[in-house]
């Protein structure tokens, strides 16, 4: 059986980097990823201007706390008269700086009578001034290609005039389910038949992702049908998700149709749950087969599948999150694989404690509905109340 972490970076090695540019008007770009490095074009600040409301001062002696104001400065005016020793001029926060200025007062710092301003005490030369070029030049990097564009990401882009941006197409996923047990939400349950859930798990999983979404549906137990379906779907999609038909049943027809139509690595994963994984290509397609028990299909997307798509999407950070969390619970009872426990987090002092979920079976979904992340108890270990363990968050502003 494949180690986790082993498997994870063999998945990951294996993945292109992202390919493709598409221009997208500013607004719309948010949650995508840069396809190449941007430029700043001009210096930040563009223009020396004011960091309070106040006063511009000229003070060639620095010690003076009595000036003349003959000028009226706003956010936006053009340029000004340049300043003379011992003048000063009204200004406002963002307003540019006239030449001549050796520091700006606060007004809260000063008492204005008419044209004469007094000051509380001198003012330290070159305060409250942000300087054209202070924070970088024109030409410099700004960010690089795979960045994603979050607020502070589009902010910077927006600050330096850029209206359209060159981004990384967008995945296309299909998503299927496989079974004949298996019915949608909605329909009359009859005997031996189950609702649908690991799909809408994944169709919900990939909503967090900025990936263009197609629902493949249920395929029914039928090679020629499932075989048909992947084949259509690696013609329209980048990635291919499926759960179900992995492990060793007869009845498993993705991963017989797989090995028909592309390319298949099936692993048995030294992972609790999530023991069968297989993965490989359909045509362009990759293809990632995810075990049909519902946690298992929880586990390996949020471990395996999750990282997989964030690289291919181009992120060149795509492990999981982790934090370390304090045991709030025992465990004796020896497990050969890697298990990834549901736990709920309590906070304690300055960490967090993880407390199991009820509920620890791989077809028990209100487990995983209750925690806040997946526990990771590394194979063939007992667990202590208080020893400290990884564990991966799950609930999203987490991740
Ligand atoms: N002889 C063996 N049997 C099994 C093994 C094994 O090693 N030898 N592994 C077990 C493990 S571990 C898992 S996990 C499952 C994985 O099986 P499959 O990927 O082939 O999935 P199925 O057999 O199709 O289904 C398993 C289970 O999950 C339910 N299921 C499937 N799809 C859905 C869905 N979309 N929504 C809700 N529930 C679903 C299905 O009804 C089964 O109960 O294999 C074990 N068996
Ligand atoms: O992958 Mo299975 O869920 O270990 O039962």
């Amino acid at each position: 059986m494949l180690d986790y972490h082993a498997a994870l970076a063999t998945l990951l090695d294996g993945l292109p980097t992202a390919k493709g540019c598409e221009s997208l008007a500013l607004a719309q770009a948010a949650g995508r990823r840069l396809a190449r490095d941007v430029v700043a074009c001009f210096d930040a600040p563009q223009f020396d201007n004011s960091a309070m409301d106040g006063y511009a001062i000229c003070d060639a002696t620095g010690k003076a706390t009595r000036f003349h104001v003959v000028s009226r400065i706003a956010a936006g005016d053009g340029a000004q008269a340049a300043l003379k020793d011992g003048e000063a001029a009204r200004i406002f926060t963002g307003a540019p700086l006239p030449a001549g200025t050796t520091a700006v007062v606060a007004q809260e710092d000063t008492t204005r009578d008419a044209d004469t301003l007094l000051l509380n005490q001198p003012a330290r030369a070159g305060q409250h001034m942000r300087l054209q070029g202070e924070e970088y030049a024109a030409g410099a990097t700004l960010l690089t290609a795979g960045t994603l564009l979050d607020p502070a990401a589009i902010a910077l882009l927006a600050s330096q005039g850029h209206a359209v941006l060159p981004v990384l197409p967008r995945l296309k996923v299909a998503v299927f389910s496989s079974g004949n047990e298996l019915i949608e939400p909605g329909e009359e349950l009859t005997a031996g038949k189950i609702f649908d859930a690991n799909r809408y798990q994944l169709l919900a999983w990939l909503a967090r992702f900025d990936v263009e979404i197609i629902d493949g549906g249920i395929l029914p137990d039928d090679a020629a049908i499932t075989r048909a379906a992947l084949a259509r779907a690696s013609e329209q999609c980048d990635v291919i998700l499926s759960s179900g038909g992995v492990s060793v049943g007869e009845e498993d027809h993705v991963r017989a149709a797989l090995e028909t139509i592309g390319s298949i690595t099936a692993w048995k994963l030294a992972i609790k749950p999530g023991k069968p994984f297989a993965w490989g290509h359909a045509g362009a397609a990759h293809v990632f087969m995810l075990p049909g028990n519902p946690v298992a299909t929880f586990v390996t997307f949020h471990q395996l599948v999750a990282p997989a798509l964030r690289r291919l999407s181009g992120d060149d950070q795509p492990m999981p999150v982790t934090i370390k969390v304090r045991a709030g619970f025992s465990k004796s009872r020896i497990e050969p694989r890697r298990e990834f426990q549901r736990a709920r987090l309590r906070q304690e002092g300055d960490g967090y404690i993880a407390d199991l979920v009820k509920g620890q079976g791989s077809a028990m979904l209100s487990a995983c509905a209750a925690a806040d992340v997946l526990v990771e108890i590394p194979p063939s270990s007992a667990v202590v109340m208080g020893d400290t363990l990884l564990a991966y968050p799950l609930k999203k502003g987490w991740v």
